[in-house]
């Protein structure tokens, strides 16, 4: 047997599509969504990530604000750019891109970042809103995840969920996000002081690896039939590489590719936080 593929290139094309209806009927009302993004540095992988996040804007018609600041970048020079983004009336979205180089304080940035242009739902106040289960900016990539199951009809309600990985990219909020009523679903957050691994990811209806070493998620590790999420990325001689090691296919019933799961999902999410904070102001909410 081999599992089904969730393509999240697909799904996120189709998502990109409803999206671009949105934003046309934003411009004519006279509100134009622009997404700024602020990348520190030259890690190969978030260069990669901020020129997809700038080309979807195209492709939807959002329009694009890109600060690129060099490796040596202080932490004040960060701020700055992080005011100048609060302060642009062409920018109603922004996202400051993780990680940051060694030495600046990713907490000091996002906690600067005006909750009210926080499109990557990852500035404290909208974590804070997620955990009160208030309406806010949800974090992408765990909303990525549940689109992309949802679209699949994979049953979170009453599921087993085994997250592994505790980042607070993708593994806190997204416990907190499957937990809500509206998924119902039981989490275990598994990590690095988890003690049997193995045990928790065997039992669980849904295993969704979010730790960033290349295949370390096996077979032997996931119950026969149960859905698996591969959302850690390592690069091998240059090229993304999965958390979830080939043979799972053969155990599994579905699987998100990576590339071209979690990942293409993680980018339509950010351009849907964009647009859902455009149509609140259009509402009037802002
Ligand atoms: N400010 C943020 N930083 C980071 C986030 C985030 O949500 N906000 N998440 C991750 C990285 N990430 C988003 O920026 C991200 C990861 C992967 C992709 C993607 O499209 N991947 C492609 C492969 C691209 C390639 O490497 O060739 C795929 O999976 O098919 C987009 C965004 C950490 N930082």
């Amino acid at each position: 047997m081999t599992a089904d593929r969730i393509d999240g290139l697909a799904v996120a094309a189709q998502i990109k599509d409803e999206l671009a209806v949105r934003v046309a009927a934003l411009r004519e009302k006279g509100i134009v969504p622009g997404l700024g993004t602020v990348l520190v540095g030259s890690d190969p992988g978030s260069q990669i990530y901020v020129g997809g996040k700038h080309k979807d804007c195209a492709q939807v018609g959002i329009e694009s604000i890109r600060v690129d600041l060099p490796d040596d970048t202080t932490q004040a020079q960060l701020e700055e750019a992080i005011h100048a983004l609060n302060e642009n009336p062409a920018c109603t979205g922004y996202i400051v891109q993780l990680p940051l180089p060694k030495g600046l304080d990713e907490n000091a940035a996002l906690a600067l970042i005006d909750p009210d242009k926080d499109a990557d739902g990852l500035a404290p106040a909208s974590l804070g809103k997620l955990v009160l289960n208030e309406a806010g900016p949800l974090p992408c990539t765990p909303r990525g995840i549940v689109e992309l199951l949802r679209r699949h009809d994979v049953e979170l309600n009453g599921a087993e969920v085994c997250v592994v990985g505790r980042g607070t990219t993708v593994g806190r909020p997204l416990g907190l996000l499957l937990t809500r009523k509206s998924e119902n679903a039981t989490v275990t957050l598994c990590h690095t002081g988890t003690k049997d691994l193995a045990a928790h990811t065997q039992a669980a209806d849904i295993v969704i690896a979010a730790v960033g070493r290349t295949g370390f998620l096996t077979a032997d590790m996931v119950k026969p039939g149960a859905v698996v999420v591969d959302v850690g990325v390592t690069r091998v001689d240059g090229k993304p590489a999965g958390d979830v090691h080939p043979d799972v296919w053969e155990v599994a019933s579905m699987v998100t590719p990576n590339p071209g799961g979690v990942g293409p999902m993680t980018r339509a999410m950010l351009l849907s936080n964009v647009i859902d904070r455009a149509e609140q102001m259009a509402a009037g909410q802002a």
